[in-house]
């Protein structure tokens, strides 16, 4: 799938729409009991709407004519009786469907968030989450109609249409050819209608989901669009988005306007005929009365499936777009993947090998150019250089994030890429300046480290990293309610519950990407002990701009230009007089 913005509409596959349609229906095989349940209870409806024209016949030809009430009667009885449990049978199908529909919808977005939280970095680097918020959720909502009216409809009405043909054509086949007389130019018109109508609702789907991800990007920037008074300006590209939904609506919803009338016309005339051709042979005494009414009544209930199955034909190409969309994430394979005969990665001890490492996050920038080094475990690596400069890209290699192109990385002799990736992750530690807390309590945050944790492990934690004190001070200490974004707390009060977050998980390798940049300098002197605390006996990367902050680091990394220019303790690159010291002293002349 291309790369893209709210502005851009997503690429889609040209897929068989027949492959789509058996691919969704294929979820419905799993409630075949179900299924023939709803069938039974159909046959029993459809028997009953079959029957009722045929009682009618003989109650007008047998009983009124023959002035015979207690026939008429009887006839009456049995027809409410036969209506009364048809009714009943209605309401039945309705909800067996509606549970089969939304059992098949919760396993297909089970299945699509179980998928998504498989797929790398890469996916979500070249996607706003909101595009694909509108797949898990809009998408896969839209095909409810259509999964429960395939059972409803679809087989039921393809059966009475069958049934009324073969009841209309024994009745009388002249009365039959003039009722059908429009349909081969309904099927054909349907036909030329459906093909441009899918076009224009795969259309709407992605004009659907460029709304959601601007709506998404903008509430979750809602402090940098208040804090640049933006207001005005994001709302004029809202309207934009939600003008050109508004016309990719109108645009598909016309084409499926024009159903109807073809439907409705083609019965129309259909019983028109019915009419004319119905009188003249009356007159020549070749039918009956009865024969005609009961024709009439077959008439409705011929292009009544019709109408159905019209509708039914509508939904499915109104929302087979959906689906389309559902499948394609589904067939979307992760770049980075487990191996097929991966190993369990065995406790990691901490030696770490970088070999003649080349990479790029696209074929055309290389940002690291043969790379090399080797760490002995339990060291404490810090990595400088300038912005942009490929720190992040290191650690993102060594915690497989991305392949490397060419070159191989190895934990303790084992090449990173013939392991599990849940085995190697686990005994990672991770924290990026970007703290992310989930909405609940702290207790609940730091609890994310190790998942079966108690409450006393969730405490020494924080207090090893100097969060407790904080987290005590404020009125509901472990249980105060945190949100998604962290906005009851300060970025560094954020930070240090990661930490804390993070000594919970007891990593085996830990990496600190920019963590502690947010943390003022007498929180800093805090945490400070606490990162030392975390970086014992663990081999660690850290990577910071503020250069205080890592001198007691066993080897420093200067990165720039794809590969690591310097590397020394905090006295030796001091008195290389290089990359470092100039950085250093450029630093130090800043804060004094
Ligand atoms: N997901 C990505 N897709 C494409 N290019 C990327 C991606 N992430 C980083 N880059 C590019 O790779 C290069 C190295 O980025 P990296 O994040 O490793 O730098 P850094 O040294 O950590 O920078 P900083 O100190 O600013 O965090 C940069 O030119 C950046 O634009």
């Amino acid at each position: 799938m291309a790369v893209n913005n709210f502005r851009e509409d997503e690429q889609s596959k040209e897929e068989l729409k027949k492959v789509t349609i058996l691919r969704l229906f294929s979820y419905m095989k799993k409630y075949k009991k179900e299924i023939i349940h709803v069938l039974i209870i159909m046959g029993l409806i459809i028997t009953v709407n079959v029957l009722n024209p045929i009682l009618m016949k003989i109650a007008i030809d047998d009983y009124i004519k023959k002035f015979n009430a207690k026939g008429l009667y009887v006839i009456g009885i049995i027809a409410i009786i036969m209506n009364l449990i048809s009714r009943y049978c209605m309401k039945k199908r309705i909800v067996i469907m509606s549970k089969v529909s939304n059992r098949v919808l919760m396993e297909i977005r089970q299945e699509l968030y179980e998928h998504l939280q498989k797929l790398s970095f890469n996916f979500f680097d070249n996607r706003p989450v909101g595009k694909v918020l509108a797949r898990v959720i809009g998408d896969v909502n839209s095909l409810k109609s259509v999964l429960t009216n395939s059972v409803i409809s679809l087989i039921p009405d393809f059966v009475t249409l069958i049934v009324v043909l073969i009841i209309m054509f024994v009745l009388n086949v002249k009365l039959a050819l003039g009722a059908l007389a429009l349909l081969p130019f309904l099927v054909f018109g349907m036909y030329f209608v459906q093909v441009r109508a899918h076009r224009r609702w795969q259309i709407f789907r992605k004009k659907n989901s460029n709304m959601n991800a601007y709506t998404h990007e903008n509430f979750s920037g809602i402090r940098v669009v208040q804090s640049f008074t933006a207001e005005q300006y994001t709302s004029k590209t809202f309207r934009e988005l939600l003008r050109e939904h508004k016309r990719s609506f109108i645009n598909a919803v016309r084409l499926n306007d024009i159903f109807w009338p073809m439907v409705e016309i083609s019965w129309g005339i259909g019983t028109i005929m019915v009419f004319l051709i119905g009188v003249n042979l009356s007159s020549k005494n070749e039918i009956t009365v009865g024969t005609l009414i009961a024709f009439t009544t077959y008439v409705g209930m011929f292009w009544q499936p019709i109408m159905n199955l019209s509708n039914f034909y509508n939904q499915l190409i109104t929302n087979i777009a959906g689906a389309e969309r559902i499948f394609e994430i589904l067939d979307t394979k992760p770049d980075i993947k487990d191996i097929s005969n991966a190993k369990t990665m065995p406790s990691i001890k901490g030696n770490v090998t970088f070999n003649n490492i080349t990479f790029g996050y696209d074929e055309k920038v290389k940002v690291l150019m043969d790379v090399s080094f080797n760490i002995k475990e339990g060291e404490t690596i810090a990595l400088v250089g300038p912005t942009g400069a490929g720190k992040t890209t290191i650690v993102n290699l060594l915690s497989r994030f991305y392949d490397v192109n060419e070159g191989t990385v190895k934990i303790d002799g084992i090449d990173i890429r013939d392991v599990s990736i849940e085995s190697l992750r686990s005994q990672m530690g991770i924290m990026t300046q970007d703290t992310f807390l989930f909405t609940g309590t702290i207790k609940d945050n730091i609890r994310y480290g190790k998942l079966d944790a108690t409450d006393e492990e969730i405490i020494e934690s924080a207090k090893a990293v100097h969060a407790h004190e904080f987290i005590m001070k404020l009125e509901k200490g472990y249980d105060t309610a945190v949100n998604e974004r962290g906005t009851k707390l300060s970025v560094g009060q954020r930070q240090l519950i990661a930490f804390a977050r993070i000594m919970l998980s007891k990593p085996k390798i830990l990496i600190l990407d920019e963590a502690t940049s947010s943390i003022d300098t007498h929180t800093e002197r805090l945490v400070q002990k606490g990162i030392e605390e975390l970086l014992k006996n663990r081999t660690s990367f850290v990577i910071a701009h503020r250069l205080s902050t890592i001198q007691k680091a066993n080897r420093i990394f200067v990165v720039d230009k794809g590969n690591i220019l310097e590397s020394g303790n905090h006295d030796e690159l001091m008195n290389q007089e290089g990359i470092y010291y100039n950085l250093y002293m450029a630093q130090f002349e800043a804060i004094s």
